[in-house]
Order: structure tokens, then C-alpha cells, then sequence
């Protein structure tokens, strides 16, 4: 198997003030690997996201990502693009009028051309099928609505890693069968905290746990994982 795009070494993290919430945690992400994280309410999974997008800072040990060791906020801002992290509540993502400047935001920030920046939104919401709310004012969507386009303006980063904090929260049924279509089609490598089984099932090639501070490997690996 290919080289690790995140490694995890024994990940110690505690919130100021509170109880140690990783207890040594360790970890691979490998290109094409979709893992689900799962772990009881208050586990730690979205801590963990957050530590591995530079969000929060391990009290000890190692964070490699992309073929980099990570310690410095400086380090961590390749990170952000490249591992681009849905949060739980879209709008902690959306703060642009329209849909449309909601994606272009970021693309602009990395100084890509108005005219790249158009193609990639566009592409972005054909990819997703949202081309319809392109020009829909951001606060006014509906809450599954704003998820995806929260997962929008993550994908028009063109990321190597997608980590996914609940990415079916507020979906019905006829979008969660399109947003699982959509995450098995991409070549990206995954990590998908979520406590909806049936989803897992259908995304995830590899289920890992966190309970009381550790990460535990699910004994048996789902669905092969994708070659890319
Ligand atoms: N900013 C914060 N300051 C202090 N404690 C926090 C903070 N964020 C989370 N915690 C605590 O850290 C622990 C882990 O929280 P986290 O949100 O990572 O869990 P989780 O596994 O994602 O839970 P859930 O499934 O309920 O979303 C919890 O006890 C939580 O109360």
C-alpha cells in the first residue's frame, strides 16, 4: 500500500481546564481509504478532526501529514487546504451572501484567477448537483441544504483528504443516497465521524473507534479499499 497521507503517532490532547480527551491515539490515512470514526457522544471524534486540521494542538505527539511532520500553526496552513474539514454545523463554514461566493471564497483566497475561480465553482456545484441554488442567499437555505454546500466550499479547495463531521445531519432520504454516490465516486481519501450505520456501510472501507481516549480498529474491514 502507498505511503501514508496522514500518520497519527500517540496523540495525547486534553481541553484546557478538562479531562484528557485522547489518550494516545495513533493512526494511518491512506490514499483512497474512506475511514468512518465512530465513538460514543463526547468520544472525542470531532477533537480528533480538529487535531489533525491544526485546529487544536496535541499536548504530545506526532502529527505527519502530506509527507511533513506538523507541530506550528505555519505548518498547518497547507493542511487546511489540503485535508479540508466539514464541520458539524454548517454555519461555522458559510458566511458569504450568495451560495456562489460562499465557494468562491476560498479558491480567491489561494489567488486563483477570476477565471479559475468560476470554472471551479461551477464544476463544484455540478459535481454536488447544486448548480439550482448557485445564486440562493446562504442563510436562507434550508439546514441539509447548507450541509452540502458546506461540503461545496470545502471541495472547491480541491483537497487531497476530505473529514467529515456528520455529513448526514438534516439530510432526507433521497440526499443521503446522493451524497453517498457522490463520497464512493471521489478519489479522495476519507475520515467520516458519523453515527449513522447504514451511511457507514455504504461509504466507509475501514472503521476505526474511539473509546475512552484510544482509537480501536474495527476487527473486520468493510468494502475494499479504492484503488486510485
Ligand atoms: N472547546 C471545548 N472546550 C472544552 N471542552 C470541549 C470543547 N469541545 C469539546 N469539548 C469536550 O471534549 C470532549 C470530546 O468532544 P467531541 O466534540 O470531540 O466529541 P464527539 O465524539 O465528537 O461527540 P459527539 O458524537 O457528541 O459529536 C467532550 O467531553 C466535550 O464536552
Amino acid at each position: 500500500m502507498s505511503l501514508p497521507l496522514i500518520t497519527l503517532r500517540d496523540l495525547h490532547f486534553s481541553y484546557a481546564g478538562g479531562l484528557e480527551v485522547l489518550k494516545g491515539v495513533s493512526f494511518d490515512l491512506h490514499p483512497g481509504e474512506r475511514v468512518a470514526l465512530t465513538g460514543s457522544n463526547g468520544a472525542g471524534k470531532s477533537t480528533l478532526l480538529r487535531l489533525i486540521n491544526g485546529l487544536e494542538k496535541p499536548d504530545q505527539g506526532q502529527i505527519e501529514a502530506f509527507g511533513s511532520l506538523r507541530q506550528q500553526e505555519k505548518d498547518f496552513r497547507e493542511v487546511r487546504v489540503r485535508a479540508g474539514l466539514v464541520f458539524q454545523d454548517p454555519d461555522d463554514q458559510l458566511f458569504c451572501p450568495t451560495v456562489a461566493e460562499d465557494l468562491a471564497f476560498g479558491p480567491l483566497n489561494l489567488g486563483k484567477s477570476h477565471q479559475e475561480v468560476m470554472d471551479i465553482v461551477g464544476r463544484t456545484l455540478s459535481l454536488l448537483h447544486l448548480e439550482d441554488l448557485a445564486h440562493r442567499i446562504t442563510h436562507k437555505l434550508s439546514g441539509g441544504q447548507k450541509r452540502l454546500v458546506a461540503l461545496a466550499t470545502v471541495m472547491a479547495l480541491e483537497p487531497d483528504v476530505l473529514l467529515l463531521d456528520e455529513p448526514t445531519n438534516d439530510l432526507d432520504r433521497e440526499t443521503k443516497q446522493r451524497l453517498i454516490a457522490i463520497l464512493t465516486e471521489l478519489p479522495l481519501a476519507m475520515v467520516i465521524v458519523s453515527h449513522n450505520h447504514h451511511f457507514l456501510n455504504r461509504v466507509a472501507t475501514r472503521q476505526v473507534e474511539l473509546s475512552e481516549g484510544r482509537l480501536f480498529e474495527a476487527a473486520e474491514e468493510k468494502a475494499t479499499v479504492l484503488e486510485i
